[in-house]
């Protein structure tokens, strides 16, 4: 099985990283540049563009491809389901949290487009000319769209365009360049796409398996505790674990008395007030880990 996932920009290393906790490291080998085994002999990784990737997967040249929903929506259909997909579309099959931005249209501060009616029978540059025609389309605006590879912030201030619909996260690069948001085009954030005719295969199903797992993990930790046997209602009133935490019997104390072990997975948010409030209740020994992977 192949995976498509980006060979260079913002989104290689993180990418790189999630196939790492997913347990799917990737070998170092001479090729790295274009496609490397990973420690499944089922699994190559291909590196391409991030807006290439799309088209290997509905090629088939990948089976599965992690990259951006903004290039999947300019390269084509996307759907939820395999049963959804029409010809050439490819499966959102998880949503991995990362390259989070947005399309937006967005014209110069201080000129005349102030809506996206102002721009019937005017220009909009973009490096995203699909998602920017199906957009008009939506809200019944007829404008002229213009392709660029990228720069797409300069286009206005030299009247090549009247505005953009271009990426913006912090909105940074609109503001250096003097561009006022006027609609949200599309939400994105990188994805693991899949050609429909893989998707419930048994070696999708586990990759996908592993990096919802990473993701379950994100954000949690372990906590292990002693605590007296009797005290053991007090504490589970006290972790709102993942179904109830997990208790073992343990050696009595010095005075003889029952003590339990007690795990659970709490959210990381909780874990400063959780411990204090372990502490009062009569946990000793408490233990906070990280989590690499969590399969619910
Ligand atoms: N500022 C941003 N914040 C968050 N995500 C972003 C941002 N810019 C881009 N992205 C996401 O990353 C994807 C790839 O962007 P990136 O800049 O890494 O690639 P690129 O510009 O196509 O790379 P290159 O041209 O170097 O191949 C975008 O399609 C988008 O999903
Ligand atoms: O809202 P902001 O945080 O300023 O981010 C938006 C910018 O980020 C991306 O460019 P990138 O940094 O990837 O450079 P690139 O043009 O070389 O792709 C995108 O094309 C915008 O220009
Ligand atoms: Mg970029």
């Amino acid at each position: 099985m192949r995976i498509a996932v980006p060979n260079k920009g913002r989104l290689h290393e993180p990418t790189l990283s999630l196939l790492e906790r997913a347990g799917l490291h990737v070998e170092e080998t001479a090729d790295r540049q274009l496609y490397a085994d990973t420690v499944d002999e089922d699994v190559t990784v291909l590196f391409a563009r991030a807006a290439d990737i799309p088209e290997y997967v509905r090629d088939g040249a990948a089976d599965l491809g992690v990259t951006g929903l903004d290039q999947a929506a300019e390269s084509g259909g996307v759907v939820d389901a395999p049963g959804e997909a029409a010809d050439g579309d490819l499966v959102d099959l998880l949503d991995l949290g990362y390259g989070s931005c947005k399309l937006v249209l967005a014209a110069p501060e201080d000129g005349g487009v102030l809506t996206v009616e102002d721009l019937a029978d005017r220009t909009v540059a973009t490096e995203f000319p699909n998602v920017t025609r199906d957009y008009l389309d939506r809200v019944g605006v007829d404008a002229d769209v213009v392709t660029v590879t990228g720069a797409t912030e300069l286009t206005p201030h030299v009247d090549m365009a009247d505005a953009i619909v271009d990426i913006t996260s912090t909105g940074t690069t609109l503001k250096v360049n003097r561009l006022a948001v006027i609609d949200d085009v599309l939400d994105s954030s990188v994805r693991l796409f899949a050609n429909p005719d893989v998707v419930g295969g048994p070696k999708v199903e586990q990759v996908l398996t592993a990096f919802e797992s990473v993701l379950a993990a994100d954000g949690r930790r372990y906590l292990m505790m002693n605590a007296p046997k009797k005290r053991l209602d007090a504490v589970k009133d006290v972790i709102p674990g993942l179904g109830g935490p997990t208790v073992m019997d343990v050696e009595a104390d010095e005075n003889g008395n029952g003590m339990v072990a007690v795990h659970a997975v709490v959210d990381e948010r909780d874990v400063f007030e959780t411990i204090s409030e372990l502490r009062s209740v009569g946990a000793t020994g408490i233990l906070v880990t990280e989590i690499e992977r969590l399969v619910e």
